[in-house]
């Protein structure tokens, strides 16, 4: 906070200078004295409550400088000036916008040998009649399209070792302190034309309060034939002492054959996949799930 009073020629100035308990003192001062500008400023600091600028001891000279008024600021209740003096309050720049905390993810490419992602893609390719329309907790209709499978015996132990050898890394490297996992999940999704899954977290329900962490490993034939299907993890930022999701996000890019980790309680959400052939062989699969702790 500023303090601008108009720029005016010296003059005497009748100052009232009303005190707790109802006191009352009548002093004259120059317009351009030091304390008479620290007077008002003590009255539009308290109109803010900056009770940093409120301990102030005020030592006014009277009778003609054979006595002297002395007070502390936080008796001063109010200023009668005459002539008035008008003070123009100019707040600080703007508040800082309430900070944004950017949602961190390590996406690693080659997670997978090729001779692994081929055997994988042909599994699926295989598997199709088992995969079944996916839900969401909330059951609520329209929130996600896509297919997924449930059981895959042949594929689950390969990709839980090789989170298992990672993981430490990526906690360390996501920033997070480590913790012991109980156990670490697994679905494979197919995304195709015109699936999403809209903006959601992984651990929101008391069934899935353990998950810490989000694993999505992306795989696709080539050529990639689809387009979209970005993941968006949302920011967050705090808002009356809590975190909530922001405005803005991370844009996570279904890299074929990369392993994406991302915290389970941000917010993200799986843009639609364009995918103008159709064709389940096309679409973006994913072996994704969680790790919980213990
Ligand atoms: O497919 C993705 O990129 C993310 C999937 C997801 O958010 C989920 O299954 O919970
Ligand atoms: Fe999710």
């Amino acid at each position: 906070m500023q303090l601008a009073s108009q720029q005016f020629e010296s003059k005497d100035v009748k100052v009232q200078l009303l005190l707790t308990g109802g006191h009352q003192y009548t002093v004259y001062l120059k317009s351009d004295a030091p304390v008479l500008h620290s007077l008002l400023t003590t009255i539009v600091a308290r109109a803010y409550k900056q009770e940093s600028a409120l301990h102030t001891l005020f030592q006014i000279p009277i009778d003609a400088g054979h006595s002297a008024l002395s007070f502390s600021s936080d008796n001063l209740v109010g200023v009668v000036t005459e002539p008035p003096i008008w003070v123009e309050q100019i707040e600080d720049e703007k508040q800082p916008l309430p900070s944004i905390l950017n949602s961190n993810y390590i996406q690693i490419e080659n997670f997978l040998t090729p001779e692994e992602h081929e055997r994988l893609i042909k599994y699926v390719l295989d598997k199709k009649a088992n995969f079944v329309p996916t839900s969401t907790s909330s059951k609520e209709k329209d929130y996600r399209r896509s297919m997924v499978l449930y059981s895959f015996p042949e594929f689950t132990e390969l990709i839980v070792k090789r989170i298992q050898e990672i993981i430490p890394d990526v906690i360390s490297k996501l920033g997070l302190p480590s913790f012991a996992i109980s156990q670490i999940e697994s679905q494979l999704t197919a995304h195709n034309h015109g699936n999403y899954y809209k903006i959601h977290n992984d651990n929101g329900s008391p069934e899935t309060a353990t998950r810490e962490l989000t694993y999505v490993y992306y795989f696709y034939r080539e050529p990639k034939s689809f387009s979209g299907g970005e993941l968006l993890i949302y920011d967050s930022k705090i808002e009356n002492n809590f975190y909530v999701s922001a405005e803005s996000f991370q844009t996570v890019e279904p890299r074929n054959n990369s392993i994406v980790f991302f915290i389970s309680r941000y917010m993200h959400e799986v843009k639609p996949v364009i995918c103008p052939s159709k064709a389940f062989a096309d679409s973006r699969f994913t072996i994704n799930g969680w790790v919980r702790r213990a």
